[in-house]
């Protein structure tokens, strides 16, 4: 049987994971979060502890974290939460919905959290903690890094890869081929189509008349 988990977090990021988890017949026995969740059912039949150190009331061989904070460019909380809990010795789960559809080829490291009607196409590969948002599609062949967030709708085409902490925005599409650097930020509805370096922002659509009859 699978180990019992434990959400860090209780906003919109983990609601949407606790309708995953429910789907695969997972058993959350607890939640940690400042504050009660009283807006989602789901919270209010499990365990609530305010403060990321009452944790230390699980021993980390009997149970399982999952990452419920979710992922906004510029912001960190995500990473931290991750980089927290990990030092007190507990491990984060991979959540993939069981609404995705996830080439058998792929490969996912730990951590990740796929959402409903994501595709991840054959032999694509992400990295740890990173998350591909609802509808988001990786296409195959396609090197997603550790820590990324690819937000709902966002299209990665064939053999992509982005580096590490890299935010894909919501509806964005990249191109085939490109390569795009670590702690980038691909704006809401963007389209890329040359590689991009480190460090940098990125937004705008551009569609120009080549050609008119
Ligand atoms: C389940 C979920 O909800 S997951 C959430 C998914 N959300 C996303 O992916 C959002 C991604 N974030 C964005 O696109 C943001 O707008 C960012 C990160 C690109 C903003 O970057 P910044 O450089 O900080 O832009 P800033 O907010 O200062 O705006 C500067 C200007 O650019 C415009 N702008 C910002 N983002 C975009 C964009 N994606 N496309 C076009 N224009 C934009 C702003 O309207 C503003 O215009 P103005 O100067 O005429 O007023």
């Amino acid at each position: 049987m699978n180990k019992p988990l434990i959400m860090i977090g209780s906003g919109g990021h983990a609601s949407v994971l606790m309708d995953s988890l429910k789907l695969s017949g997972e058993r959350v026995i607890a939640y940690i979060s400042p504050n009660k969740n009283t807006r989602n059912q789901m919270f209010e039949k499990i365990q609530h502890l305010s403060n990321d150190e009452d944790i230390n009331q699980f021993n980390p061989d009997e149970v399982l974290l999952v990452n419920g904070i979710g992922s906004m460019p510029k912001h960190h909380n995500r990473e931290n939460v991750a980089t927290f809990f990990t030092k007190l010795g507990f491990s984060f789960t991979s959540v993939i919905s069981p609404l995705a559809i996830v080439s058998p080829s792929s490969r996912l490291a730990r951590g990740v959290q796929v959402m409903h009607g994501a595709i991840i196409q054959a032999g694509a590969c992400i990295g740890e903690g990173s998350i591909i948002n609802t509808g988001a599609i990786i296409e195959h062949d396609c090197v997603v890094g550790s820590n990324n967030h690819i937000a709902p709708r966002a299209t990665l085409c064939g053999g992509v890869q982005t580096h590490n902490n890299v935010h894909v925005g919501v509806h964005a599409c990249v191109i085939q081929g490109v390569n795009i650097g670590d702690n980038v930020i691909v704006g809401a509805g963007a389209t890329v189509t040359k590689n991009i370096e480190d460090k940098t922002i990125v937004y705008g659509h551009r569609a120009l008349i080549i050609k008119k009859e």
